[in-house]
């Protein structure tokens, strides 16, 4: 299956959040909040920083689908995001981990893997933080929230993680890959410029929820066709940016205002295995 295939998808699953507006609760780092709720403005979602555990049991009943980001994890911030991980999967609603930074701490690992028992629908992750979470760690060099591996060097851990957790893997970077063990696709859309603005991997994890919850029975469809879309919008708002600032500011505009004629000729993904 190539590109063309894919192409009405990725515009079918954009037009339905645009339509349905699907509420995504955000339990998201502190560097991301701004950018994560914007990108899903943007592509029509409707975000919900909502990230007390004495709201979850009121709200999550509420969302369409969740996100849970671990970024700036603490203590305090964990009972939350397992509490509304835990209530959204009994309520068969899809949720996103994002493995932000997970090896820089024994505490962060831990956490991450407990998340991953709470069955998420995807783990969105750079290069490094998949590495790291399917178990793969003496491969892995990095502490922060940047990768210092390619997606591609990712592609045996996405689908071991894949495997093991029962969740579709998302590998972001210069192609990012999707995974559910079996298929591996991956989506060629982006910018190497969207590596310099902070929050831009988040803000895709938060993309990937809203798509998921459009569509939450094709799990690996709605990530390719929320990656795709990110990365278009990726590189129409390069075309008129100076530098990051502007790019973040573009990319915002670009996701906002992508037409059916656009989305259809710039889709690039291929099947990969
Ligand atoms: N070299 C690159 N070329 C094209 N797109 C890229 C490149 N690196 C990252 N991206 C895009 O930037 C976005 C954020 O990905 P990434 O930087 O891997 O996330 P994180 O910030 O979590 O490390 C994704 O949409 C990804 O496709
Ligand atoms: C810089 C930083 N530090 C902790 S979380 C965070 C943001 C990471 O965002 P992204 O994973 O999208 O680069
Ligand atoms: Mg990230």
């Amino acid at each position: 299956m190539e590109s063309k295939e894919w192409s009405s998808g990725v515009w079918t699953h954009l037009t339905s959040v645009r339509r349905q507006s699907p509420l995504v609760q955000c339990i998201t780092n502190l560097v991301s909040m701004d950018l994560v709720a914007n990108t899903l403005l943007s592509a029509g979602a409707s975000p919900a920083m909502v990230h007390s555990v004495a709201e979850v049991p009121d709200f999550t009943p509420h969302i369409h689908a969740l996100c849970v980001n671990v970024g700036t994890l603490t203590p305090d911030w964990l009972p939350s995001m397992k509490a509304a991980a835990e209530l959204a999967s009994q309520l068969g609603k899809p949720w996103v981990l994002d493995p932000a930074a997970v090896s820089c701490s024994g505490f962060r690992l831990k956490a991450c893997l407990e998340l991953v028992e709470l069955k998420p629908s995807v783990i969105k992750g750079n290069g490094s933080e998949i590495i790291a979470l399917s178990g793969s760690a003496s491969q892995c060099q990095t502490k922060g929230a940047d990768s210092s591996h390619e997606s591609t060097e990712a592609v045996e851990a996405a689908k071991s993680l894949a495997l093991s957790s029962g969740a579709v893997v998302a590998v972001s970077g210069a192609v990012d890959i999707v995974t559910d063990g079996k298929r591996v696709v991956g989506v060629h859309n982006g910018t190497k410029m969207m590596q310099k603005i902070t929050a831009t991997g988040c803000s895709l994890a938060g993309l990937v929820a809203a798509f998921l919850a459009v569509d939450p029975l094709h799990p690996l469809e709605a990530t390719v066709s929320a990656m795709s879309v990110f990365g278009i919008a990726g590189e129409l708002g390069e075309e008129l940016a100076n530098g990051p600032a502007s790019l973040r500011m573009h990319l915002i505009d670009s996701l906002y205002g992508l037409d059916e004629t656009t989305v259809l000729s710039r889709v690039r993904i291929t099947r990969l295995g």
